[in-house]
């Protein structure tokens, strides 16, 4: 055999050990990763890469220089972490790799969240009067609507703001679900809530503010009832998607995610509405989304078509704010329709609703 064959075989049986290694390395990293998972660490661990670089390139002996052996392990850092990623994904219960069929979520007065039929969730900002909720109620009921939404702990930006009427907001609440068969929606923000909350509320909200709220979270996941979970403020859909991950993973499978806009440099509206947001949560996971047009944009004069690209990219259905008389609102008097705006944009939604069905 040639010098140069000979060199060849052996490059070739040390390709094979170093893959013998790579496969005995990824299988570690993959239950390195699992335990990450149960300890609820991040993947990516940028200390523990560096101090493994540091170690090897105080240990590199040549040919290859320093920066070389660096560049090498950085990829195969970036391989195992692609690989502790979809493992978790897979073994995640929110995870569509987990569950193909699309969860869906229903209420005692047969509401369907997440079926056939596109659906909206109206209704004021805070629950403040019941003369106040009434006036949308039955005008909820006159458009064939199952759901209604308000406030009753109302977690504001400042603690001068009008806060909630509290326990007395939920009883309003109730009242009008037994006159009127609409279920209620409306937020908790105390794992204490659950239980005091429960005669009154058919379907939990967890709103943006406390989605990293864990503790929350969690005792949502004890709970018996449907949940509504607002992606926060600044967080990224992979933090939205382990958000309901803890609401699963504690017990409770009925989950909505709510897209609501997120905080951007953009100041034409409220918050950038991640429109994209609606197609990956649908594909990643096989929960139900909705999209909250009021939030996102804090603009009347846009919602309407902001509604309808968000029935258009897959959401389930479409959360907006509507108040009999938004000029003495208690809160987020600019952006709730009154009842005549609301008229106008529910001729046309209902209408886009048809279409995607
Ligand atoms: O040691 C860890 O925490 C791992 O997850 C393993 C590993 C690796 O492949 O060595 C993978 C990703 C991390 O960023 C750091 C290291």
């Amino acid at each position: 055999m040639s010098e140069l064959n000979q060199l060849r075989e052996r490059i070739e049986e040390i390709n094979i050990a170093i893959l013998d290694l790579l496969s005995e390395r990824g299988e570690i990293a993959k239950q390195i990763g699992l335990e990450k998972r149960k300890a609820g660490t991040m993947i990516y661990d940028p200390m523990r890469e560096k101090e493994m670089i540091n170690k090897l390139q105080d240990l590199n002996k040549g040919p290859y220089d320093d920066n070389v052996i660096k560049q090498l392990f950085k990829e195969i850092f970036k391989a195992s972490t692609e690989l502790q990623k979809s493992e978790n994904e897979k073994h995640l219960y929110v995870s569509r790799k987990l569950k193909s069929d699309d969860t869906i979520v229903t209420t005692a007065n047969g509401g369907v969240i997440g079926g056939d039929e596109k659906i909206f969730v109206f209704g004021p900002c805070s629950v403040e009067s019941y003369e106040q909720v009434e006036q949308v109620a039955e005008n909820l009921v006159e458009k064939g609507q199952k759901f209604i939404r308000g406030g009753a702990f109302k977690p504001r930006t400042s603690p001068y703001d009008f806060q909630g009427l509290g326990v007395e907001g939920l009883k309003i609440l109730k009242e009008i679900n037994k006159k009127y068969d609409l279920a209620v929606i409306s937020e908790v923000v105390d794992p204490h809530h659950f239980e005091m909350a429960d005669p009154y509320i058919d379907i939990y909200q967890i709103g943006a503010r406390n989605m990293h709220n864990f503790e929350l979270l969690k005792e949502a996941g004890r709970s018996n009832k449907p949940v509504l979970l607002k992606r926060g403020l600044s967080a990224t859909i992979e933090e939205l998607i382990y958000a309901a991950e803890y609401i699963h993973a504690s017990g409770n499978s009925n989950i909505i995610i709510c897209e609501r806009g997120i905080r951007t440099y953009e100041k034409a509206t409220r918050n950038t509405l991640d429109i994209s947001a609606v197609p990956i949560l649908k594909q990643g996971t096989h929960l139900p989304v909705l999209v909250d047009v009021t939030h996102s944009t804090g603009r009347k004069d846009i919602m309407l078509p902001v509604a309808k690209a968000a029935l258009a990219v897959g959401a389930d259905g479409v959360m907006a704010e509507v108040h009999p008389d938004p000029s003495v609102a208690l809160s987020d008097a600019g952006q709730q329709m009154d009842l005549n705006e609301f008229d106008l944009f529910y001729k046309e939604i209902e209408q886009a609703r048809k279409l995607y069905r």
